[in-house]
């Protein structure tokens, strides 16, 4: 596969990407001279989507390239310069459009590797550096984290229903939130784990494999299927998917092996037919065992219609011989969760003489939206099997313990000691320093190799689509209780 480079996609820089409050914060902290105390965010989803168990983190790749394109332009400044409060004063001043002008972004930043697997509350991103430049990277960094995590999801959840070998095509451009939606969501859903686009563009950009059949109006723009089918094979001998349902499936079927007869006789064969109406269960095993009679077993049979990863199971357990799968809609929209609710809070910020860390906590309701403060790191042990057993948070500022103890944040009586000699893994890595990217990129391909490695690492339990187990993520319990005592000490006590 080639490489595509992603450098360059978000040139000239899209430093608007943002929403104004993080422009109006970012002034006020200039003019209170906050702008350069150094800060800690963590961004973070507390439930993995579609109910499941497990999350594929994604986007890393875009994030990084927006931010070493950060830059407000002579045009973005002057239309922030533009920009009235409600008494018609100018927003921003001079002063800090200029201050804007020549920030350099300096930041560090760490991460979790795209296609690593990932479970709620556990930091996908930590970015620590000056108040203002980590503030400032909240609203794209979400935008792109949380829409390519989204769909990378739901391709593995659509890979695991297909199983390893069948073909999972994304064919959903048409039925995308927009271009970018589109563009975003065929390189989410090849990482996940799809493996072609329709999506022409995201082939060029970064190097997925394009491929398809064609559409019912070829068919109908022919006196009959066998004539429509034939000028098919004469344009991609070696090529063709017939798409076989525009009048009658199994008929459809028998005007596709005549041709594919011709095919033949000419030294091509025909690659695929194409069902997309009807009962797919039936109407597969129908085609299969009329092709095989026909002497075409290595036809394949493709199948669409408003798939997603429940349907394919059932229609798997009906006993359909459908060997790729033609995914579009269901996909790139998520169409059963419209959003990731990821999240970027801040989690230290450097005391005033700087002698050391405010650890910085969002008190709410429930519990289980409380932030957590510390500088974090996810811990990952690993069973006797080499596959993940329990993740641990843990505050990276602070000494741990010889003896480790992991307590559930949701209810602190599920603990789980730690042995000493657990093998482990740690999942953020650092991929800037000092606004300097320290951290090669794998390519799209590896990442989705990694990625098919993971989801395969985790127990069937947790990946199962109802009810799945939840993976246990505790946080190390020095941790734990300094965040109960930070929550004690915020909330303020109302007497009965
Ligand atoms: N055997 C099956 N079991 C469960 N669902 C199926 C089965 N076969 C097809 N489906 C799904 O049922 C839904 C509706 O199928 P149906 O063929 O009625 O679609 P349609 O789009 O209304 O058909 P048409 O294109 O002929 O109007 C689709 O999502 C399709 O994938
Ligand atoms: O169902 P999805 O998962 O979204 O997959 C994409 C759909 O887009 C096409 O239909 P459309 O009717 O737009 O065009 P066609 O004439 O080529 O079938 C294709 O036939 C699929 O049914
Ligand atoms: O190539 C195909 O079969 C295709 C492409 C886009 C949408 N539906 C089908």
């Amino acid at each position: 596969m080639n490489a595509a480079p992603l450098s360059g996609l978000y040139a000239p820089s899209l430093a608007l990407v943002t929403d104004l409050y993080q422009l109006t914060m970012a002034y006020g902290y200039w003019q209170q001279g906050l702008q350069d105390r150094e800060a800690v965010f963590h961004l973070y989803f507390r439930k993995a989507p579609f109910q499941g168990g497990y999350a594929v983190a994604a986007g890393l790749a875009l994030a990084v390239d927006w931010v070493e394109n950060l830059k407000f332009s002579e045009d973005d400044l002057e239309y922030l310069g533009s920009l009235r409060g409600s008494k018609g004063n100018a927003m921003f001043p001079a002063e800090f459009l200029n201050y804007l002008r020549h920030l350099k972004f300096n930041c560090d930043i760490d991460a979790v590797p795209e296609g690593t697997v990932v479970f709620g509350n556990e930091p996908i991103m930590r970015i620590q550096g000056p108040l203002l430049q980590a503030q400032l990277l909240e609203t794209a960094l979400l935008t792109l984290i949380n829409f390519q995590t989204l769909i990378a999801t739901k391709a593995a959840r659509i890979r695991e229903a297909a199983g390893p070998t069948d073909q999972i095509l994304e064919f959903g451009l048409r039925r995308a939130q927009g271009f970018d939606g589109g563009l975003g969501a065929s390189r989410a859903a090849f990482l996940g784990g799809a493996d072609a686009t329709s999506n022409v563009l995201a082939g060029q950009r970064y190097g997925i494999p394009v491929r398809g059949t064609h559409a019912h109006s070829w068919v109908m723009s022919f006196a009959d299927e066998v004539t429509a089918f034939s000028a098919y094979a004469k344009a991609f001998p070696d090529d063709s998917v017939f798409l076989v349902d525009t009048y009658d499936t199994i008929e459809g079927v028998r005007q596709a092996i005549k041709v594919a007869r011709e095919m033949r006789a000419n030294g091509h064969e025909l690659a695929g037919i194409r069902l997309d109406s009807g009962d797919l269960a039936y109407l597969s095993r129908e085609a299969r065992a009329v092709l095989d009679e026909a002497g075409f077993p290595n036809t394949r049979i493709v199948a669409s219609n408003d798939l997603e990863e429940n349907l394919i199971t059932s229609l798997k357990q009906q006993g359909a011989r459908i060997d790729t799968w033609g995914v579009g809609t269901q996909l790139v929209t998520a169409y059963n969760q419209a959003a990731l609710g990821g999240v970027y809070k801040l989690a230290a910020l450097r005391k005033a003489d700087n002698s050391g860390w405010d650890f910085t906590i969002k008190l709410s309701e429930q519990v289980a939206k409380t932030s957590i403060p510390g500088i974090l790191q996810i811990r990952r042990y690993l069973n006797e099997h080499g596959k993940p057993r329990a993740d641990m948070l843990y505050n990276t500022a602070e000494d741990l313990p010889n003896h480790l103890m992991l307590v559930d944040p949701a209810d602190s009586t599920r603990r789980l000691p730690i042995r000493p000699d657990t093998q482990y893994r740690e999942l953020l890595e650092p991929v800037f320093r000092k606004g300097k990217r320290v951290l090669d990129l794998p390519t799209l391909a590896e990442s989705r190799a990694h990625a098919q490695r993971e989801v395969q690492s985790l127990d069937p339990s947790v990946r199962r689509f109802l009810n799945p187990h939840i993976f246990p993520v505790g946080l190390e319990m020095g941790l734990y209780e300094y965040r109960t005592r930070l929550i004690l000490e915020k909330r303020p006590m109302r007497s009965a």
